[in-house]
């Protein structure tokens, strides 16, 4: 049979409704949230995710700042604006888009955001938070995965799920969402051993290896929910996930499409962060 597929844009526009609608009643409270995003230099892609961000903000009925600053905007002219962003009362959010110019070096800057307006949720205190189970922002595409999951009315407790990809942004950090949701969690990675025979062990499988079409059925248990966390775009101009989706169709109950799955989650999952620093700092 083939599997539901999960329609992470119809998800998305779910979750963004319900922002909207807590939006108008914080805003009756005098407080409108506000969210700044900075981008360095002219990456093609990185601009139109915070084009996205900036029309996402506006949707939501947020306050928004996007500083687009030049190729040669050096470390600490970029830390200067952190400080100055970290200092303003109508932000309640930061978030630099990634990746920034060689010169500079991602984690001092990371590092300079306040931690209660760290929406990304990249900063070690945030992580750290994540890791204790304590109260904190949530990295958005691993929060937007485990929001994925429920959605779709898949339960994660007790299932056993294996995490493809280890990074500090994706592979980590949903490992430890969903231990939190009381799963069984795997992490494979580069160097793993039979990594085939463990993933096909897997409930539920996320990938996120940046390798195009790289995880086919073989690496599948029949039933499984499949996450697919990769966006990578191929010679041809398309865009192909980590995951062969034809290949995997039929041998999953669920599994997530490139484009139009994991992608569209990140942002509901930002203003989601965004509304939550605003309601944090406004102590509401
Ligand atoms: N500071 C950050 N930098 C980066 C992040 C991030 O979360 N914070 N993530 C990515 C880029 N990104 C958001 O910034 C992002 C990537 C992809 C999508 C998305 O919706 N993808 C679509 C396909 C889009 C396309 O056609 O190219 C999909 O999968 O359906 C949203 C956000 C790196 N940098
Ligand atoms: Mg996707």
């Amino acid at each position: 049979m083939s599997a539901k597929v999960i329609d992470g844009k119809r998800i998305a526009q779910e979750i963004k409704d319900e922002i909207r609608l807590e939006t108008e009643n914080l805003k009756g409270q005098g407080i409108v949230p506000g969210l700044a995003v900075v981008l360095v230099g002219g990456d093609p892609a990185s601009a139109v995710y915070v084009g996205n961000k900036e029309k996402t903000c506006r949707e939501m009925g947020f306050y928004s700042e996007v500083h687009r600053l030049p190729e040669e905007t050096t470390e600490a002219e970029l830390v200067q604006l952190v400080g100055s962003l970290n200092r303003s009362d109508s932000v309640h959010g930061i978030l630099v888009q990634l990746p920034l110019p060689k010169h500079i070096n991602e984690k001092l800057v990371i590092d300079a955001i306040a931690v209660h307006k760290d929406v990304d949720s990249f900063s070690p205190q945030n992580t750290g938070n994540l890791v204790i189970g304590d109260e904190s922002l949530l990295p958005c595409t691993p929060a937007g995965i485990i929001e994925l999951i429920k959605r779709t009315g898949m339960d994660i407790s007790g299932k056993h799920a294996v995490v493809i990809g280890r990074s500090n942004i994706v592979g980590k950090p949903v490992a430890m969402l969903l231990l939190r949701e009381n799963a069984t969690v795997t992490i494979c990675h580069s160097r793993t051993e039979n990594m085939e025979r463990i993933a096909a062990e897997a409930d539920i499988l996320v990938v996120a290896i940046g390798k195009p079409k790289a995880i086919d059925s073989r690496f599948i248990k029949p039933g499984a929910v499949v996450i697919d966390v990769g966006v990578n775009r191929l010679n041809n101009g398309k865009l192909a996930g980590d995951v062969d989706y034809d290949d995997c169709l039929d041998k999953a109950s669920a599994i997530t499409p490139v484009p139009g799955g994991v992608g569209p989650m990140t942002i509901a999952m930002l203003m989601k962060n965004t509304l939550k620093a605003a309601q944090l700092q406004a102590g509401v």
